[in-house]
């Protein structure tokens, strides 16, 4: 069976202080830091995990983050330089309802797609420290309306193709691609491990830990529904990654994010 390729799909930049992404620690000032998706293309299917950010919602909500992305940057952009399109892609999974995760997901209004079942319900009556983050509401008809905020939906979402198939704990979305329950960021938060036939296991943090300086100091970022939470969830993906010996891969990682392989190159 031919090995499963995984694809980071770069979704462009956003600018937050050192605060937010070291919550407590820091240190302050300008912290430019990327974003991106997964592309899973496994024998039984291409998996899309979180679509980024779009651009003209963060212009308009969250000015302050500097969005920089290109039209390559974005999801349809981002598959298109793969030879692929939004229709070629089987599920869409979303770590969580952060604005930087779901900004592409009105691109796919026919794909299944999977979410945590108490991250829906959160979105849609959230804490009034994460308005921010559920701020982008394109995602789901329902949570636009209950959030009052149906004039964000595009012509043509409905509650019928903007419905999530609710999960919860660990789940293996396919052979050897398993979402990690990793609450904490949000409550309903996933990672992801993807194991392969010919190389070492990829663990995906994803909002888990923004970056390795989180990851190996237990520091959670600003925005966290959780903290302690948070904390537990960072342990025991460090007790994942030496029980499979896996390459750890973080969601926002300006560092990091450089030797990471995108556009074409892919890890398998
Ligand atoms: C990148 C990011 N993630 C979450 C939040 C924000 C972000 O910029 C702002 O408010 C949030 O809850
Ligand atoms: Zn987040
Ligand atoms: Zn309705
Ligand atoms: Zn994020």
């Amino acid at each position: 069976m031919a090995d499963t390729k995984v694809f980071l799909l770069d979704g462009g930049s956003l600018v937050l202080d050192g605060f937010h992404i070291w919550w407590n620690k820091g240190p302050g000032g300008e912290v430019r830091f990327p974003v991106y998706s997964v592309l899973v293309d496994h024998p039984k299917g291409k998996f899309l995990i979180d679509t980024g950010y779009d651009f003209d919602h963060v212009q308009k909500v969250l000015p302050f983050e500097k969005p920089q992305q290109t039209e390559q940057q974005t999801i349809p952009g981002a598959l298109k330089l793969l030879g692929l399109e939004p229709k070629d892609i089987d599920v869409l999974f979303n770590s969580h309802f952060h604005f930087d995760h779901v900004g592409g997901n009105k691109f796919f209004p026919d794909t299944k797609k999977i979410c945590h079942k108490d991250e829906l319900p959160q979105a849609a009556k959230c804490q009034p420290f994460e308005v921010l983050g559920y701020s982008d509401l394109a995602f789901s008809s329902e949570v636009a309306e209950a959030r009052g905020m149906s004039d964000q939906l595009t012509a043509g979402q409905t509650h019928d193709n903007t419905k999530f198939e609710l999960i919860e704990g660990d789940v293996e979305l396919a052979p050897g691609v398993t979402l990690i329950y990793t609450p904490g960021h949000t409550v309903g938060h996933y990672s992801l491990l993807v194991e392969f036939d010919t190389r070492r296991p990829l663990l995906l943090t994803l909002d888990a830990a923004y970056t390795r300086k989180n990851y190996e100091n237990d520091i959670n970022a600003g925005f966290h529904i959780d903290p302690v939470a948070g904390v537990n969830s960072m342990r025991r993906l460090k007790e994942i990654e030496k029980s499979k010996d896996a390459e750890v891969l973080f969601s926002h990682d300006p560092k990091s994010f450089k030797d990471y392989r995108t556009g074409v190159n892919f890890y398998g």
